[in-house]
């Protein structure tokens, strides 16, 4: 990696400093950086500098703007709920494979945000954004890409990686037509969603050669929000899933708090999360135990930092393991375990943990965090007080050993 040295960043205490930007004590260990050589660079997520500045504040302005931390967003998920309710129920019980049908559902909560639509859950052009996505994730993060980039000879064994840039120029195409079509009905008084009010800011500054709002960024920016909302979210809900087929105890205890406070017919609202501490307890630690993100996204020292007595210079790349935090023996009662009294007093309320980061924190933390957690919250509350999830009849119970990936989901 030319000469570029890596930091991994462990534990609760030493994370939380560096990210918020304190400095006391700390152990580095200096590894070398695992970095995809893709065309992905930009956006938000993969961007540094001024044009991430822009584009990130430019971002979560313009989510807000169309509903995120607002109760029309919570219109827009729970009508998505209520489709996805509508297929499991057409299902009438028989046993399905669940990763797209959620991907779908939490997907289209972005969509139609960033792109003005909602797809329905068997459209061959979305399951195709979305099985994409979803390789990528998990290749980018499985062994071989981890060999490809420490050891970047094996370029040369194209085969493996020419899947995942393929899939990258594949969707690239689909949102460049997304870009032409809005652009062809943009009505500049009268923005419908994040790809308008995108093309409204590039109009305004076509004199600045500078400006980070062009096509190219826009198309950055979609891929950007589409993957980061839709495989997250729907594989922290995957976990939700099987760890209530595991812990069958869990599930019964979320139902009855459920069907003791709202019943089996008013849909559950954002406003009831104070009245089911313990299904929220079940959903952190879910987030907790899932821990779906382990290495984090990888950052970088924008100055010479003097941190912990260690010397990192400009450009050093920094790994918070998140997995260290969420994992942290100081931190938790039972790191390891499924234990949804992590985040509960004695008395049963809701207990907040400090080490409770799977969003990361600090400037870069994520952007999504108040949309995701709706989400979880609408779409868990919402399956259990309808269903009740098992394994499929005379299947094992499958196992909790996730999958590789850049995202691990259950397997
Ligand atoms: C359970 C769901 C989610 C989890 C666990 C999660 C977690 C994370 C983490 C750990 C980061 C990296 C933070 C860092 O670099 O320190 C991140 C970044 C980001 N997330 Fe999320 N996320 C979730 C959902 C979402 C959603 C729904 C959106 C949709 C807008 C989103 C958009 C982003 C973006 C744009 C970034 C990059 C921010 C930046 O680099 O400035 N995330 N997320």
């Amino acid at each position: 990696m030319g000469g570029t040295t890596a930091v991994v960043l462990v534990g609760y205490d030493v994370i939380h400093e560096a990210l918020v930007g304190h400095a006391d004590e700390f152990a580095a260990r200096p590894v070398v950086a695992l970095i995809q050589d893709s065309d992905v660079s930009g956006g938000v997520i993969f961007n540094t500098g001024d044009h991430q500045r822009i584009l990130r504040r430019f971002s979560l302005t313009t989510l807000r703007d169309y509903g995120m931390g607002k109760f029309t967003m919570e219109e827009r998920i729970s009508e998505e709920v209520s489709c996805l309710i509508k297929r499991i129920t057409d299902m009438e019980g028989s046993p399905f494979e669940p990763t797209f049908v959620l991907s779908s559902a939490v997907s289209n909560v972005i969509c139609s945000t960033i792109l003005g639509k909602r797809f329905e859950y068997d459209d061959a052009i979305f399951l195709r954004l979305l099985k994409r996505v979803n390789f990528n994730l998990q290749q980018t993060g499985g062994p071989t890409a981890q060999l490809y980039n420490a050891f970047p000879i094996f370029r040369l064994l194209r085969q493996p990686y020419k899947r995942i840039d393929d899939n990258v120029k594949l969707s690239r195409k689909f949102y460049d037509k997304v870009i032409d079509e809005h652009r062809s009905s943009l009505v500049t008084t009268d923005p419908q969603d994040y790809v308008d009010s995108f093309l409204i800011q590039q109009a305004k500054e076509a004199s600045n050669p500078d400006s980070p709002f062009n096509d190219l960024q826009l198309n950055k920016c979609i891929s950007n929000m589409f993957a980061a909302g839709s495989e997250t979210t729907a594989t922290t809900l995957r976990w939700a899933l099987l760890l209530m087929m595991k812990f069958t105890d869990v599930q019964e205890c979320v139902q009855r708090e459920i069907d003791d406070t709202l019943g089996r017919d008013r849909p559950p609202a954002l406003s009831d999360r104070h009245l089911l501490p313990y299904t929220v307890a079940v959903i952190n630690e879910v987030q907790r135990f899932g821990n779906i993100i382990p290495m984090n996204l990888p950052h970088a020292t924008s100055t010479d930092v003097l941190f912990h007595g260690f010397f990192l210079p400009k450009g050093t790349f920094i790994i918070p393991l998140l997995s260290s935090v969420l994992r942290d023996k100081t931190q938790w009662e039972k790191p390891y375990e499924f234990y949804p009294k992590h985040f509960l007093d004695n008395n049963g309320c809701l207990r907040k943990r400090d080490a409770f980061l799977p969003f990361s924190l600090g400037r870069r933390a994520c952007l999504g965090e108040s949309l995701a957690r709706s989400e979880l919250f609408l779409f868990f509350t919402s399956l259990l007080q309808r269903f009740t999830f098992k394994p499929a009849p005379g299947s094992p119970l499958p196992d909790l050993i996730p999958c590789s990936g850049f995202t691990i989901g259950p397997k």
